[in-house]
C-alpha cells in the first residue's frame, strides 16, 4: 500500500533502509520536512546523518524506502532524473568544499544559474552578490588553488544558494572554518534560507549548531532516536535575533539527547511549541 506524502511537506521520507558494504547506517529513518523550515540533524559521527542527507538529496538512493520532493517520488527517479532535480532545485554544502578548478569563485558560483538557463550577464551579477553576502567578493577572479579553505567553503556556501533552490542540504557545512568564522557562514546560510523561502536540512554533530533550527532530529545508530524540538517562534525570526537563554536551552538539550542517544529530549519548547515523535516528524 502507498501512503502520499502530507502537502505541507517538501521533502518526506518514510522507512528508510541503507547499509554501506553490508554494515547498515540507517534502520528505517522516516522523516518530513516542513517548507520554508531549518530542520537540524544531529547526533554523534558515524550516526547516519550523511547517509541521510545523500538519500534524500537524491545523490545515493536508499537501499529501501520511499523519498518524496512536492509530493513526487524520488526513489523511482533514475540516475538522470535525479541529477536534474539535484542540479535544478537542489543546493548542497558539503564538509570539505568541492568547486571546479578550471574556474573563478564567480564562475563557480554562476554555474547552477547557467545550467538553469539564466543569461550569462544576469547569472554573473547573481554571482558577485552571493560573494558578497558571503564576504568573499574580493575573491571573484581568484580560483580555488589561490585561496583558504574557509574562502573556497564560502564560496560552496554561495553557490548552494545563488540558483534559489527549493531545498539546500548542508552536511557539516562549517567544519572546513576555524571557530569564529563558523557563527558568521552558518547566520548567513540560515537568514538567507529564511529569506529566499529555501528549505535547510542541515547535518551536524555539534549541539551548538542546531540551535539555529526550528526543529531538531537526533540521530543515534541509523534512527531518530529523539523527539524533534519544535520551535515555531523561531520559525518566523531571523537567525540574529534567536533568544540566547533558548539557544542555550536547546543546544543542552540536543547536547543531552546525543549523549543519551535513546533518553528522549528534555521538554525546553518556547510557549506555543509542539514536539512530536520521531514516526510524526
Ligand atoms: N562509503 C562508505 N563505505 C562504508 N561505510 C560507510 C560509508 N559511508 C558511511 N559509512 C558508515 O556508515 C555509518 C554512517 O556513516 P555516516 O557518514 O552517514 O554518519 P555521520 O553521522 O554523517 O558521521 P560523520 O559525522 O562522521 O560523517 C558509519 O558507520 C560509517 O562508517
Amino acid at each position: 500500500m502507498t501512503i502520499a506524502p502530507p502537502d505541507n511537506d517538501v521533502l518526506w521520507a518514510r522507512a528508510l533502509l541503507k547499509s554501506h558494504r553490508g554494515t547498515p547506517a540507517l534502520r528505517g529513518v522516516s522523516l518530513g520536512v516542513r517548507e520554508g523550515e531549518v530542520l537540524a540533524v544531529t547526533g554523534p559521527r558515524g550516526c547516519g546523518k550523511s547517509t541521510l542527507i545523500d538519500c534524500l538529496s537524491g545523490l545515493s538512493p536508499a537501499d529501501e524506502g520511499e523519498v518524496w520532493f512536492n509530493s513526487s517520488p524520488v526513489h523511482t527517479l533514475g540516475r538522470a532524473a535525479r541529477e536534474r532535480l539535484r542540479r535544478e532545485r537542489f543546493g548542497y554544502v558539503g564538509p570539505e568544499p568541492r568547486l571546479v578548478p578550471e574556474l573563478t569563485a564567480r564562475e563557480n558560483v554562476a554555474l547552477p544559474l547557467l545550467l538553469a538557463g539564466a543569461p550569462r550577464k544576469a547569472a554573473a551579477t547573481a554571482a558577485a552578490e552571493w560573494l558578497e553576502r558571503l564576504d568573499v567578493a574580493d575573491c571573484a577572479r581568484l580560483r580555488p588553488a589561490d585561496l583558504r579553505q574557509d574562502q573556497r567553503q564560502r564560496i560552496a556556501v554561495a553557490r548552494a544558494l545563488a540558483h534559489r533552490p527549493t531545498v539546500v542540504f548542508a552536511d557539516e557545512p562549517t567544519a572546513p572554518l576555524h571557530r569564529a568564522d563558523r557563527d558568521q557562514v552558518l547566520r548567513i546560510l540560515v537568514t538567507a534560507s529564511r529569506s529566499h523561502r529555501i528549505t535547510l536540512v542541515l547535518a551536524t554533530h555539534d549541539p551548538g549548531l542546531a540551535r539555529y533550527a526550528d526543529r531538531v532530529a537526533t540521530m543515534s545508530d541509523g534512527r531518530i532516536s529523539a523527539p524533534v524540538l519544535v520551535r515555531p517562534a523561531m520559525a518566523v525570526r531571523p537567525a540574529q535575533a534567536v533568544d540566547p537563554a533558548a539557544g542555550q536551552a536547546v543546544e543542552q538539550a540536543v547536547e543531552q539527547a546525543v549523549e543519551q542517544a535513546v533518553e528522549p529530549v528534555p521538554d525546553v519548547r518556547e510557549e506555543g511549541a509542539e514536539q512530536c515523535s520521531p514516526t510524526s516528524v
